[in-house]
């Protein structure tokens, strides 16, 4: 295992788990002055790693670590002013601070994608402890597109595995079933 490999700061040195008990709390971006700050009313879910080339990752880590919080528990409590939309023709809205670059949430406007209702946040960017832990890896190949090394990819599939993210190269069986059981009801509504 090469020493220099990080998968993410947040589970290189082993993951800590959440509390179950937490309830919320702020997201700081990276500017030292007039940081833009975030907060949510609940905890996250569905806490995971992406290799995707989109989400937004911390330097030299392979991964980007996403969570999800349902849009109204979210708000922007300081410097909005500073955020905008890297991408306008993605289905996630990432909204990112223009001075330092971090995605502060991810907004999905299309009331029928079967994730609408959820924003995607980065749990790490909190001072906070008690943030639901990452429970597997997603869009795993995708870190091919970034500039892993091909020949790399089984060494960081067991590095997962070692951490207890089992990795996948799209979502989750558990969330590709969800994605499909929307898909199913709206063909269904459909042909109703
Ligand atoms: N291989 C592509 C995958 C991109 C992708 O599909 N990302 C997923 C996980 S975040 C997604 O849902 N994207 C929707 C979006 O980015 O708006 C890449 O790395 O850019
Ligand atoms: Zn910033
Ligand atoms: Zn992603």
């Amino acid at each position: 295992m090469a020493a220099s490999l990080s998968i993410h700061p947040a589970v290189d040195n082993g993951i800590t788990s959440g509390d179950t008990n937490f309830a919320g709390g702020k997201l700081v971006c990276k500017c030292a002055d007039d940081p833009v700050v975030v907060e949510t009313k609940s905890n996250s879910a569905h806490n995971h790693l992406c290799g995707c080339t989109k989400c937004w990752k911390p330097q030299g880590a392979l991964f980007a670590m996403v969570a999800v919080v349902p849009r109204e528990n979210l708000t922007v409590t300081a410097n909005a002013d500073k955020l905008q939309v890297v991408d306008p023709s993605a289905t996630i809205q990432r909204h990112a601070c223009k001075v330092c670059g971090v995605h502060m949430f991810g907004r999905i406007e299309n009331p029928n994608h079967p994730f609408y209702g959820l924003d995607f946040i980065h749990t790490e960017l909190s001072p906070e402890n008690g943030w639901a832990a990452p429970g597997f890896a997603a869009f795993v190949s995708s870190v091919i597109e970034s500039g892993a090394d091909p020949a790399q990819m089984p060494q960081i599939r067991a590095r997962l595995r070692e951490l207890g993210l089992e990795p996948y190269d799209c979502l989750s069986p558990e969330l590709m079933d969800l994605i499909a059981t929307h898909t199913a009801k709206a063909k269904q509504a459909v042909a109703a």
